[in-house]
């Protein structure tokens, strides 16, 4: 069995960026910028007032100047003004020539076209100058995975279309003679499909788009055809059938159908059985069956194969440390993925930790990660987890 970072790596190399795509901005949110983008213009573009007041040379307390005409937001005085004159401004006006600040209205008394200066003066000019914000040619750096806040961004430097890496197709195969979709009325021996889901809702999460495929049964035939519909996909994903039972036949029906395979079989808990290969012109990811095991390996392994296709980073799924609330006893030969809770007295693994229950994966909001051989932990060491 090979260790969950040389199954990363075997992912990796098996995971190429996807190509670049057009998209419009308004659809970009959560794409993967591909090359790094510049700006259009400079941001204001030119020197802009922060408040409505009365732009003036100079403010002083008590004096009194001529308003000579008014600058407003798309509307600018076409002059310059001088000193004993003022121009009414408003936000995001242009400031004219020869104003070196704002006077803001609450410190100004008018009366027809004469203000008065206040004496109790706020000395801040509030003059944005051209450019604060951003200049002309600044970048907006890549790979990364646009936020509503980039959007925002890329929008003021008028750039209407933004380069992204194309979403990697994933088929989504459940196999298994027992399995049934959500809805359905399930036979007496039956259970209901739910690591497609599961993970249709992950891989949707990542940016990737899911293909769901009709459930393969535990033959041969069946196996085949399923994996024939896969054709096109980037990554084909079977969940179950991964095991050494009578029944597990996805490695031996894929190796039929050509796939040149990377590994099978993890120094992992849970997960064990996971596969990987590559098969036709797609990659393939064989999921053990055992729902929290397939959701975890999503979490663990998929998650970061689908950032490398979107051209992010080759990386495994982010850690983060915390302190343990309550003792944990000594791990085995395999990394442990434990279910587990985390709240402000720290992480607290969960009591039954059986790959099969979702309800406990569904109540956890972290997975501590238990090095392999890793001796008993006490409350208040500090361990690695991921964030659900
Ligand atoms: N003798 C051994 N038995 C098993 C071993 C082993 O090493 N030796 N490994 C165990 C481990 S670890 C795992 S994990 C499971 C995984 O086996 P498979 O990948 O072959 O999965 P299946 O046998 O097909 O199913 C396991 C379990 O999960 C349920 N299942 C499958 N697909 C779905 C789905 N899409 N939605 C919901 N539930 C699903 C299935 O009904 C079974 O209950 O093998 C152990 N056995
Ligand atoms: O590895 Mo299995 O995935 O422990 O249940």
């Amino acid at each position: 069995m090979i260790t969950v970072a040389e199954a990363l790596d075997h992912l990796f190399a098996l995971a190429a960026p996807l190509e670049v795509e057009r998209v419009p901005l308004l659809d970009a949110e959560g794409r993967v910028l591909a090359e790094p983008v510049a700006a259009r213009r400079d941001q204001p573009p030119f020197p802009a007032s922060a408040m409505d007041g009365y732009a003036v040379v100079e403010a002083i307390p008590g004096a009194t100047l001529t308003v000579i005409g008014e600058s407003a937001a798309g509307h600018g005085f076409d002059g310059a003004v001088s000193a004993g004159q003022a121009v009414r401004i408003f936000t995001g006006a242009p400031v004219p020539p020869g104003a070196a600040r704002i006077v803001i209205q609450e410190d100004v008394t008018r009366d027809g076209d004469r203000i008065t200066i206040g004496t109790n003066l706020d000395e801040n000019a509030y003059i944005r100058s051209a450019g604060t914000d951003f200049r002309s040619g600044d970048r907006v750096e890549a790979p990364r995975r646009l936020t509503p806040q980039d959007i925002a961004l890329l929008a003021s430097m008028n750039i209407p279309e933004v380069p992204v890496r194309r979403r990697p197709v994933v088929a989504l195969i459940s196999t298994g003679d027992e399995l049934v979709m959500p809805g359905e009325e399930p036979g007496r021996d039956q259970i209901i499909a739910s690591n497609t889901f599961g993970l249709h809702a992950l891989l949707r999460q990542l940016g990737a788009k899911p293909r769901l495929l009709p459930i393969a049964h535990d033959n041969v035939a069946s196996l085949e055809t399923v994996l024939g519909l896969a054709e096109g996909a980037d990554l084909v994903i079977t969940i179950g059938g991964a095991s050494v039972g009578d029944h597990d036949l996805v490695a031996q029906v894929a190796a039929g159908m050509g796939m040149e395979r990377a590994f099978h079989k993890v120094a992992m808990r849970p997960g064990k059985p996971l596969m990987s290969g590559q098969l036709g012109g797609a990659m393939m990811i064989g999921l053990p069956g055992n729902p929290v095991s397939a959701m975890v390996c999503g979490h663990v392994f998929v998650a970061p194969v689908i950032r490398a296709m979107l051209g992010l980073p080759k990386a495994p799924t982010p850690r983060s440390r915390a302190p343990l609330a309550a003792p944990l006893g000594a791990n085995g030969p395999r990394e442990h993925y434990m279910r587990a809770r985390l709240d402000a007295s720290g992480l607290t693994a969960f009591e039954r930790q059986d790959s099969s229950l979702l309800s406990v994966l569904g109540a956890a909001n972290a997975l501590i990660v238990r090095p392999v051989s890793d001796g008993a932990r006490a409350a208040g060491d500090i361990v690695d987890y991921i964030a659900l």
